[in-house]
């Protein structure tokens, strides 16, 4: 039997609309979400995303300003454009796309992010607040995540996750809100042995590694749950998952595409991180 498709675009619309109501309603107290979104340097493929959360900021009625800056910009340039944001009264979500340029480093980037307007979720004190289970602001493909599960009946709680990848934006926050959801967890990666094997194990197997279809049906139960966080573009530059999908269809008893899957419901938490810190900055959250 053919799998349940997970349309991460019908479920992300579905929250937006959701979410409308609430805008509207903070916006008739006078106040507009607002997010600026940082681009140094010109990669194609962060130009998409960009542009994709312009539109769900239009969409929602948000403020949002995108920044464009050469890859030449230096560090202090940047930090010094970020302390602009942070002190200002219209913007509650500052976004610095990554990767940046090789001679900016990262974590000074990350660490200038007041923590409050931290929409990403990647300042070591939100990482720290989702260890603890803090009522942090999430990182969004990680909470991306658990709303699909959530809004498909597939709750995590008792369920045996198995998390293929441990970075820092995906794998590791990813599997600490499983976690959190009352799963049993596995964290695998690329020293761990015998991969096929342990991902067989899991009842809801997340991908995050970043190979194009590494995930073949060997590797997945009968009825699993499917989660694919990849996005590779290949050399036809369609974008494609780190699962097989066509192979792993009639293994899975669900599974999310590429793209329609995790992708827009990325944005879609990004807008509602921003809606909460809106909220919050003025007393209402
Ligand atoms: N500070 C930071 N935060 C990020 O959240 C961040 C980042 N940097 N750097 C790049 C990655 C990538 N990312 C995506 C967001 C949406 C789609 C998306 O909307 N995908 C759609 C369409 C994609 C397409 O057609 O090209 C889909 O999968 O259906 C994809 C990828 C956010 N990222």
């Amino acid at each position: 039997m053919s799998a349940q498709i997970i349309d991460g675009k019908n479920i992300s619309d579905a929250i937006r609309e959701e979410m409308r109501q609430e805008v509207d309603q903070l916006k008739s107290k006078g106040v507009t979400p607002g997010l600026v979104v940082i681009l140094v340097g010109e990669d194609p493929a962060s130009q998409v995303y960009v542009n994709n959360k312009a539109k769900a900021c239009e969409q929602l009625g948000y403020y949002s300003e995108v920044v464009r800056l050469p890859a030449e910009t230096s560090q202090q340039a940047l930090l010094d454009l970020i302390d602009k944001y942070n002190r200002s009264d219209v913007i509650h979500g500052i976004l610095v796309q990554l990767p940046l340029p090789k001679h900016i480093e990262e974590k000074a980037v990350i660490d200038a992010i007041s923590v409050e307007k931290d929409v990403d979720g990647f300042h070591p004190v939100s990482v720290g607040n989702l260890m603890i289970g803090d009522d942090a602001l999430l990182p969004c493909t990680p909470s991306g995540v658990i709303e699909l599960l959530k809004r498909t009946g597939n709750s995590p709680a008792g369920k045996h996750a198995v998390v293929i990848g441990r970075s820092n934006i995906v794998g590791k926050p990813v599997s600490m809100l499983l976690l959190r959801e009352n799963a049993t967890v596995t964290m695998c990666h690329s020293r761990t042995p015998n991969l096929p094997e342990m991902a067989r194990q899991a009842d809801i197997l997340v991908v995050a590694v970043g190979v194009a279809k590494l995930v073949k049906k060997e590797w997945v139960k009968e009825g699993a749950v499917v989660i694919d966080v990849g996005m590779n573009r290949l050399p036809d530059g369609k974008l494609c998952g780190d699962v097989d999908y066509d192979d792993v269809l009639d293994t899975a008893g669900w599974i999310t595409p590429v793209p329609r899957g995790v992708g827009p419901m990325t944005i879609t938490m990004l807008m509602a991180n921003t809606l909460k810190s809106a909220k919050r900055a003025n007393g209402l959250g």
